[in-house]
């Protein structure tokens, strides 16, 4: 489920262009220099006309072969310092915008590393995607290019108009007044194109998300036949972009033909009116001349202000999506001034009459779970599919925080810890084992940076993850997406190894040994078993030999903890507890014959 805020309203929203201010801030003496070196070299195009007007009213009326030498000479030194200012413009432009595109990539990964899970619980990945890449290249290629010009031709605009009044203002005025529906039609397709443009890079997320999916998933839709179902939902993503595009185009195309249609009624007004000026004796011929030279250095910013403002406009949905990110609630923070607390190894784990609704959720999943772990016991939680055993495990390490009661460690509230310490004593190690492009090495030590041979060899020994040695480069062998790949069972020895390795405070499990055949699990059990007696556990057991791995188990049901105490005991004395045993013939069968031990 993807929460993607409305599109933009309909005002024009070039001021969200502000956001970038920050992240320009370091950077403003390269992006002055930029400005200046762009703009003075557009005023040395400026020179040129006047030039023009002063070779044909100076040595061509007069018939002056030597008066035009210095003038020329003027033009061509002009020529080479704009060259050279164009130069000095895109190796600074070059820095800046690159710099910018790096600390903004950088914060918006931190970002989407800090926010809660509740938040990536709601996002699709593709949309998360499309904004860390093509909404960032977006703002780069606005930073290095049209932020420049847009502002750069804006001013010769100004300038140029302000030259053009100088020389004969009647026909300046007339000039300005060609602009007019210019700027009218301007601010009302502004807002059109802003809405466009979000909704297109909108889609470009779903798109990315469905294709993300498609490719996740490939083994599933292989298996189920079902490739032509997921190819017709990807083409209805695609169909509804270009469509979203094409309206966009159209939109662009308009405002596109206008500023080119512009230039050539305002020269038709200046050849018309300046012909009857000079045969009014108001201008010289070396006037019209210099007034039509100086119009034509106009031409290239009002072509160009079409492309910029829509690439603004572009940039400022950008922005708007990238915000959304970085303004996210951070609902899982470090509370002001906590600092590092005592913390024994193994820790007295409770739960005190906690409570926990998803956000968003009706009904809360727990209600009221008091359940306490002494420091150094195993506590399996058992309950039926979906009770919310998982959902407990997580409050631990505030992958969500409680909505009601607390969760202690040692007699601390878990969230008077700083959350760097509280992940460092409490490791998790989740049924769905996650491993990452990064050799088995890496992988292992995310438990703990820092670790040595000796302490991975030893954590991969209790994972039963021996069989990395036998891998092409051993621990160095590349693993995760774009590696080797391991089986279901491998994968969860490995992140076994890498939660144990940190030696922890609190060991939380969720179901690690589920892709484990009876061979292995048996032979990871035995192992865990030297690892359990160190720390304290809570292990949610789906099968009987983890609920045998546990001191104690406690029974969820309706949100509630509706028993704790030893297997043996609750199958003999709690009829819902036999009875979810009953369901599950293994674990009644492990359980009696536990039972008789
Ligand atoms: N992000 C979420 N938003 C809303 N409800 C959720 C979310 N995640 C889980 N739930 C709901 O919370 C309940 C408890 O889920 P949880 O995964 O904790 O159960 P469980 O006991 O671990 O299940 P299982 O034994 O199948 O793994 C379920 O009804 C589930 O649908």
């Amino acid at each position: 489920m993807t929460e993607i805020p409305a599109p933009a309203d309909d005002r024009g929203r070039l001021s969200s262009l502000a956001m970038l201010l920050p992240f320009a801030r370091p950077y403003r003496g390269v992006i002055a220099l930029t400005f200046t070196g762009a703009l003075l070299a557009t005023l040395t195009q400026l020179v040129i006309p006047l030039v023009t007007r002063a070779v044909v009213d100076g040595p061509i009326a007069a018939g002056d072969r030597a008066g035009l030498v210095p003038l020329l000479a003027l033009a061509l030194g002009f020529g080479i310092a704009e060259a050279a200012l164009f130069f000095l413009r895109r190796w600074a432009m070059g820095i800046s915008s690159l710099q910018l595109e790096r600390d903004l990539r950088d914060a918006l990964y931190q970002r989407l590393q800090r926010l809660p899970i509740a938040f990536h619980e709601g996002w699709s990945s593709g949309q998360l995607l499309s904004r860390a890449t093509s909404d960032v290249s977006t703002i780069r290629r606005f930073v290095g290019f049209g932020a420049v010009f847009l502002v750069v031709n804006l001013i010769t605009c100004v300038v140029v108009s302000v030259l053009l009044l100088v020389t004969c203002w009647p026909l300046g005025l007339a000039v300005l007044a060609t602009s007019i529906p210019l700027v009218v039609f301007g601010l009302r397709w502004e807002a059109r194109y802003n809405t466009e443009s979000r909704r297109v890079q909108d889609e470009q997320g779903e798109l990315a998300t469905d294709v993300e999916e498609a490719v996740q998933g490939i083994r599933v839709v292989k298996s189920l036949g079902r490739s032509r179902l997921v190819f017709d939902r990807y083409d209805r993503t695609a169909l509804r972009l270009r469509d979203l595009e094409l309206a966009k185009v159209r939109t662009l195309a308009l405002i596109w033909c206008l500023f080119e249609f512009h230039p050539q009624i305002t020269l038709a007004v200046i050849l018309v009116g300046g012909s009857l000026a000079v045969a009014g004796g108001a201008l010289t011929v070396g006037g019209l001349v210099g007034f039509v030279a100086l119009f034509t250095v106009l031409l290239w910013p009002i072509l160009s202000l079409g492309f910029l403002l829509a690439q603004a406009q572009e940039t400022a949905s950008a922005c708007d999506r990238i915000r959304e990110l970085l303004d996210a609630p951070m609902t899982v923070t470090d509370r002001p001034g906590v600092v590092p607390l005592p913390v024994g190894t193994p820790a007295r784990l409770r739960f005190e009459h906690v409570a926990f609704r998803f956000p968003g959720a009706g009904e809360p999943v727990l209600t009221d779970v008091d359940l306490d772990i002494a420091a150094g016991e195993t506590v399996a939680v058992v309950g039926a599919t979906g009770s919310g055993k998982t959902t407990m495990t997580a409050l631990v390490a505030r992958l969500f925080d409680v909505t009601g009661g607390r969760v202690t460690l040692d007699g601390h509230d878990v969230r008077d810890l700083p959350l760097h310490q509280l992940r460092t004593v409490v490791a998790t190690a989740f049924e769905d084992a996650t491993l990452f492009s990064m050799s088995v090495r890496e992988n292992v030590t995310l438990g703990r940076p820092g670790a040595d041979d000796d302490q991975v060899a030893e954590a991969l020994r209790v994972a039963q993850a021996d069989f990395v040695h036998e891998l092409p480069w051993g621990l160095d062998t590349r693993i995760g997406e774009q590696g080797l790949s391991l089986s279901g069972g491998q994968r969860q020895r490995l992140a076994l190894a890498r939660a144990v390795l940190g030696r922890p405070s609190v060991l939380v499990l969720d179901d690690p040994l589920s892709a484990l055949d009876v061979h292995t699990e048996a032979l990871v059990e035995r192992a865990l078993r030297d690892v359990l007696a160190q720390t304290t556990a809570l292990v949610v057991a789906h099968r009987a030999s983890t609920v045998l791995l546990a001191d104690r188990v406690a029974l969820l049901q309706d949100g509630r903890v509706t028993a704790v105490g030893r297997h043996t005991d609750l199958l003999a004395q709690v009829p819902a507890y036999r009875a979810l045993l009953s369901s599950e013939s293994q674990l009644a069968g492990a359980l009696t014959e536990a039972g008789s031990r």
